[in-house]
């Protein structure tokens, strides 16, 4: 395996996978023997590949399986251990493909890129607010109309999980190789939302509002952000990732605008907790309100220690942060943590209506009364947001966590 200069990023490869799946960029100087007519079509796919969207892990173990076929020929490794759940699950795609010729192979994969294409072309995924989206978020939509900043969460098919890891994009350059001077993109949604924070923090507009594209609001921490450990060892990643928990906790503890939750669909984990410190938060009626905690050997964060047994006593709050019980919307309203409900047929309309009628009023009033309300909290938040991300540095360390983690990426659980 080449060094990490010279390799490849997929963009949409789980981090699990990507550090095995990672193509060597020397590989892709294809041997003399190789450089026949299809390989330009080979190239331009292997270059395609990196702009579709996740294709899901089957898909992407074919490519891998026809990628390593077309470039090295039929399975020529040792079988990894039963345990070695992802190198053993590339080896068995490898593998299938028996004696199939590389020319084949390389075919093989043009016509499977080929086809992925087209239908991401064709998704019928949205591209909400096209013409009026901020530029500059990978994993973010931003719109600003009618006096109103929407952040839209955007990783649709990942449940709108929530990035830690900077994706790095390599340029692919045919007459070369894939350069190994890379740009690092802001790709990854924690510092992104922070950032869009911060702008609506002084844009004109009077109220900001968080949302989710497609089914779910969002699915909470990415947890394959655990398996990017840097080299400097899991104990500086459980550090840097307190560190960015707790900028980004305060990003919302700060906020100085009305905030409005738009939640869309179920939540989980970060997104749930967070909802403490929001104006007001309105919510689908196929939302739901899951904190699985234990369930992933982790303990609260976002303020939610405080600010859920506070909106709705420690009995309730201990049934959801302690046990993982998941709330319906209406259950959540009733409990205090959402505003309103609304039926899910009508909700988009139903809550934009209302959020552009609020958006008309003097938006210095507004600020100033949420300053009334929040402001003497602020720095008792600001230290349980610190306790609390310090208490989850031990807790990401931990054999509970580890374990739970590796259970969902391997899939043998899920929520
Ligand atoms: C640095 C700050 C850290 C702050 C810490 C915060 C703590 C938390 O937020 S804890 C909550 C963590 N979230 C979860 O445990 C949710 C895990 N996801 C699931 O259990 C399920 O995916 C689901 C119940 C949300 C949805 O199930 P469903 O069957 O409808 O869809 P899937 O096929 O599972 O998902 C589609 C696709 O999306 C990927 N995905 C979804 N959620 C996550 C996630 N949280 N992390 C990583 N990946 C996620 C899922 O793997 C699928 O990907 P593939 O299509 O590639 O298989």
């Amino acid at each position: 395996m080449a060094g990490a200069a010279g390799r490849v990023v997929r963009r949409w490869y789980p981090s699990v996978l990507r550090s095995s799946l990672q193509v060597p960029a020397l590989q892709l100087h294809m041997s003399k023997t190789a450089m026949r007519a299809s390989q330009k079509d080979f190239e331009s796919a292997l270059s395609q590949v990196k702009r579709l969207k996740d294709p899901g892990n089957e898909v992407k173990l074919k490519l891998y399986a026809l990628y390593k076929q077309a470039t090295e020929g039929p399975c020529n490794t040792p079988k990894p251990g039963v345990f070695d759940l992802i190198n053993k699950a590339k080896w068995d795609a490898w593998n299938a493909l028996g004696s199939l010729p590389k020319e084949t192979a390389r075919q093989n994969y043009v016509d499977l890129v080929s086809g992925l294409s087209s239908s991401s072309d064709s998704s019928s995924q949205v591209k909400p607010e096209a013409d009026r989206k901020q530029p500059g978020y990978e994993t973010l939509v931003v719109t600003s109309e009618d006096s109103i900043t929407k952040i839209m969460m955007n990783r649709p098919a990942k449940k709108n999980a929530i990035t830690i890891q900077c994706l790095r994009v390599h340029k692919y350059q045919p007459s070369s190789s894939f350069s190994p001077t890379h740009s690092d993109v802001p790709s990854e949604m924690y510092n992104e939302i922070m950032l869009a924070l911060k702008a609506a923090s002084k844009d004109d507009s009077a109220i900001t509002v968080l949302t989710g594209n497609g089914d779910y609001y969002s699915s909470g921490n990415d947890l394959s952000n655990f398996t990017d450990i840097p080299p400097e060892g899991i104990e500086e990643k459980a550090k840097s990732s307190a560190i960015l928990l707790r900028d980004f906790v305060d990003c919302f503890i700060d906020f100085p605008k009305p905030l409005i939750a738009v939640v869309n669909g179920p939540a989980v984990g970060i997104s749930v907790t967070i909802l403490g410190l929001f104006d007001t938060v309105y919510a689908s009626s196929r939302a739901t309100f899951h904190t699985p905690f234990s369930h992933l050997g982790q303990s609260p964060e976002g303020c939610s220690s405080y600010t859920f047994p506070k909106i709705m006593g420690p009995a309730k709050a201990a049934e959801m942060l302690i046990f993982g019980k998941k709330l319906t919307a209406a259950e959540a309203c009733a409990q205090g943590l959402v505003t309103e409900v609304f039926p899910d047929s009508t909700f988009q309309k139903e809550v934009w209506t209302r959020l552009k009628a609020y958006s008309k009023l003097p938006p210095n009033a507004m600020r100033i009364s949420k300053q009334v309300i929040r402001n003497r909290e602020k720095e008792k938040l600001r230290a349980i947001n610190a306790e609390e991300s310090r208490a989850l540095q031990e807790r990401w360390l931990s054999d509970e966590c580890t374990n739970a983690v590796m259970n969902f990426l391997t899939r043998k659980a899920k929520l």
